[in-house]
């Protein structure tokens, strides 16, 4: 074979019979010039690459040939000019199924030290590929490239029974190759919901004929706001519905129509569906109430409705919703309950409720806070807030997006998209704890919900009021560069509060402010002082602040501040927020009541754009975890030996139930020890005194022995001393909703009683796990608090960054405790751990056990 290809070109015989003809490169050459067998077809995929490494010269191309992995074909390798690897897809074993790129490697070329450099490059190109998963599998007869696989990083997860060997390659997916293969997943989908958005023509059912109803609302808001195409009544006998000429079938309407707005009540809405697949719609939005959210056989029908429509081609918005808007000035649908269509502007907005959808129009409109399109999803039996994010991204018109969540339907596709959205288009969200009527699904853990959010770069909001606070202020304005906020003001009490607030919520108040103008200075002195602060290179942002007028009093110039303030804020490339003369600064420049309200939208807004800022993170390989082990632990529920298998290891300890045993278990884990009566939580042996540390000598093990099983009975663990360190908590948990999240945070009362613990989804990017060790409120005393020597946060990264990958990779644990954590400037030590199992489907083990 290797004489074959170091021909210009060769027929290359498979082991089963097959021949794939390849004909080799040279630089320069167009990627298809390599010939393969009949079977390519034309969705083939080539990955071409000039080698970014110093060790190959530029000149030797390097290239990947494959397929789409459903195909089940050949590939070829060549690097630098020769054959490197060729393959086959279609003798993948069982494993092999969920992978976005498998292969099985037949034969393998070596030289020049290329297998190495091959796994890199097929990494290097799975990885711009979107592709996370890769797995390889190696006929046994080739043992160098098994060689070659396991030195790059391959795991062997398992070998078949007639040798061949099944092996994953731990490819580190970035976030940005997460939005690829995203991306290329829901790109349809974002399809079929512009066109929802920006349909045709409307077909209404159920539009009562004599005018009154729900039905003749919709009808109206369609018909009055100027949808730029026809509105088609269709109703069982009237000939005119609402002025409009109806039709009993939407087939007979005679023009184009692609969505349908229906507020028939559900025993009638079955027939509703199928005229209008009939008639070739592509979407409904379901008014009607009465379904999912009313009783059982409300949810019947439901299902039903989804069954009938996703038959007929067609998804549904709601039902029991308020319906859908978009302000573009071609489309302008108004296809709501709310009479008018809300000002056009830039925010998408998504409503999980409906009633107080009609109360969030009121108030954008009352702000003056354009939208370029609205949806209320209602019972959100098929279109979900993550369609719309997927709508959203590939939305030219809509730059920021506000999101009214009341649950979740799939957390984890939310947070991938969110991910990746976030870094063009920031997402704002208040997630209420309102769990929808009618719904199964839980309602949100805050816990699960920051450590979503955290990750994917979402904003999170408490109040609706936020919502727009924050939303108006992104629409509008720049993004600052920092955190370093300019005041400038006319009273010095409320500039003072304005600082205070700045800081409230983490943002840093410049040098040299805040600045104070004097009661008596005029708009044009004013305008100096903001030109000065949004031309100082340590200014990232402006907060305006002017004492209102007393009430009666209208100061001669307000209108002169006014617009001075519109000049810098609507010129400068600083954010630019405003307390006080709310109703005359000009629509565009965000105006808060109070400074704790612009403060706290600004902070807001600074964390997001920090979290911009930052490369994505990457899930980084892990040195020394052990798949095999960890899968032989798993299935004995030997706890400990799964910590081992991912590198994680424990404070040695003996569970004794004598002295003389104590003591042996001291000298053999090595003096000086520490005692500590088992079978208590770690919580109660601390309050109960059921510790005895530093026992140096046999006599005070004894001793110290003798006190613990007096007072709680004879077990007793013996643990050698470790150097004291902050103590801190490693978790781990599964959510049912989001799957498994890790938290990070510092042990002791204070710590616990606040909740100050930080929460990130597994597995962890480097990123993440950076993240979790910084964001506890305690987590100064890491840093060297008070002189104190700064811990390894190194070697804490990667401690989480372990449990993480753990808890990614072992469905089976459904919490893990590492408590404490001593970290100390040389290293950790874990002390404790619980941990518990559980098969899905059935309850987690009761109880934390010691392990
Ligand atoms: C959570 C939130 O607040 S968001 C908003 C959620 N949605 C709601 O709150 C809506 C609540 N209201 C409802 O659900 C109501 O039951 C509705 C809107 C579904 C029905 O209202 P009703 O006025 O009782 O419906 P009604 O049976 O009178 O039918 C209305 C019209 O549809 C017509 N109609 C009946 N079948 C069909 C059909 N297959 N095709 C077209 N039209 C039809 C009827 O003939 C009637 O017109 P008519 O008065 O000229 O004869």
């Amino acid at each position: 074979m290797t004489e074959n290809a170091a021909k210009r070109s060769a027929d290359v015989l498979l082991s089963d019979g097959t021949t794939v003809h390849v004909r080799q490169i040279e630089p320069g050459d167009a990627p298809a010039i390599v010939e393969t067998h009949a079977r390519f077809s034309e969705r083939t995929r080539y990955l071409r690459y000039f080698s970014p490494y110093p060790r190959i010269p530029e000149r030797d191309l390097q290239r990947f040939v494959t397929v789409d992995h459903r195909d089940r074909e050949a590939f070829v390798v060549e690097v630098g000019g020769r054959i490197a690897a060729i393959g086959r897809y279609d003798r993948l074993g069982p494993d092999a199924g969920d992978a976005e790129v498998a292969f099985v490697v037949e034969d393998a070329y070596q030289g020049r030290g290329i297998g190495p450099l091959l796994m890199e490059h097929l990494a290097a190109a799975a990885r711009d590929a979107g592709i996370t998963r890769f797995v390889a599998e190696v006929l046994p007869a080739n043992a160098t490239m098994l060689r070659v696989f396991s030195d790059f990083g391959y795991e062997v997860e398992r070998k078949y029974a007639d040798g061949v060997v099944h092996l994953a390659f731990p490819i580190a997916p970035t976030e940005s190759s997460l939005e690829v293969q995203w991306r290329r997943e829901h790109r349809t989908e974002a399809r079929s919901i512009a066109r929802l958005l920006a349909p045709r023509g409307v077909a209404v059912y159920g539009a009562s004929s004599s005018g009154h109803g729900v039905g003749a609302a919709v009808l109206g808001h369609l018909r009055d706001g100027g949808f730029a195409g026809p509105v088609v009544p269709v109703h069982p006998s009237a000939p005119r519905v609402g002025g409009l000429a109806a039709v009993s079938r939407a087939s007979d309407a005679g023009v184009p129509l692609d969505l349908g707005i229906v507020t028939v009540p559900p025993e009638k809405i079955d027939e509703v569906v199928d005229d209008a697949a009939r008639a070739g719609l592509h979407a409904l939005v379901v008014v009607s109430a009465g379904f999912a959210e009313a009783d059982k056989a409300g949810a019947a029908a439901q299902a039903e409705l989804i069954r009938r429509a996703h038959a007929g081609g067609m998804r549904v918005v709601g039902p029991n919703c308020l319906g859908i808007a978009n302000t573009d000035p071609a489309v302008r649908l108004n296809a709501t309950l709310a009479p008018r269509l809300p000002a056009p502007g830039r925010i998408g907005f998504f409503s999980q409720s409906g009633a107080l959808g009609v109360a969030l129009l009121a108030e954008a409109d009352r702000r003056g806070l354009g939208l370029s399109t609205f949806v209320s999803a209602g019972n959100r039996a098929d279109v979900s807030g993550n369609d719309l994010l997927q709508y959203w991204r590939d939305d030219p018109g809509t730059d920021v997006i506000l999101l009214y969540l009341e649950s979740f339907g799939n957390p984890r596709k939310f947070a991938r998209l969110a991910r990746g959205i976030g870094r063009s288009k920031p997402i704002v969200a208040v997630a209420s704890p309102v769990r929808p009527p009618g719904s199964t699904e839980r309602g949100l853990d805050p816990a699960s919900v920051g450590a979503l959010f955290a990750r994917s770069g979402v904003v999170r909001v408490d109040t609706v009021g936020e919502l727009f606070d924050v939303g108006a202020l992104l629409a509008t304005q720049p993004l600052p560069g920092g955190r370093n906020v300019a005041i400038v003001g006319n009273s010095p009490a409320l500039t003072t509060l304005a600082g205070a607030a700045c800081v409230a919520n983490g943002l840093v108040v410049a040098d040299g402010y805040p600045r104070d103008v004097g009661p008596v200075a005029g708009a044009h002195e004013f305008g100096d002082r903001l030109a000065e602060a949004s031309a100082d290179p340590g200014v990232d942002a402006l907060a305006v602040v002017l004492a209102p007028p007393l009430p009666g009093q209208l100061r001669a110039d307000d209108n002169d501040f006014a617009a001075t303030i519109a000049g810098v804020a609507l010129t400068g490339d600083k954010p630019v927020v405003v307390t006080s003369l709310v109703d005359r600064v000009p629509p565009g420049i965000p105006a808060y009541p109070s400074v704790e309200e612009a403060a706290r939208a600004l902070g807001r807004v600074a964390h997001y754009a920090q979290w911009r800022r930052q490369p994505p993170g990457t899930v980084p390989p892990l040195s020394g975890v052990d798949l095999e082990a960890a899968r032989r632990a798993t299935t004995h529920d030997d706890r400990e030996g799964l910590l081992a298998a991912y590198g994680i290891r424990l404070v040695p300890d003996a569970l004794v139930d004598s002295a003389p045993e104590a003591v042996e278990a001291a000298h053999r884990l090595g003096l000086p020890v520490a005692l500590k009566a088992a079978g208590l939580s770690l919580r109660h042996r601390i309050d109960l005194g059921a510790v005895r540390l530093d026992l140096r000598a046999e006599e005070a093990v004894r001793v110290a022995y003798r006190e613990l099983a007096e007072s709680f009975g004879p077990q007793v663990l013996v643990q050698p001393m470790v150097p004291a360190g902050v103590p801190c908590v490693v978790e781990m948990m599964e959510d049912p909703a989001f799957g498994p999240v890790v938290g990070f945070g510092l042990a002791g009362v204070a710590t616990e009683l606040l909740g100050d613990r930080a929460w990130r989804p597994a597995p962890l990017s480097d990123r993440a796990a950076a993240a979790l060790v910084d964001e506890p409120r305690a987590a100064p005393l890491l840093r060297g608090y008070r002189g104190a020597e700064p811990v390894d946060r190194a070697a804490l990264v990667d401690l989480l960054l372990r449990v993480g990958r753990l808890a990614d990779e072992q469905p089976r644990v459904r919490s893990l405790s590492l408590h404490p954590v001593l970290a100390r400037p040389d290293g950790l030590s874990v002390l404790h751990a619980t941990m518990t199992f559980g098969d899905s489907g059935t309850r987690p083990d009761t109880g934390p056990r010691h392990i």
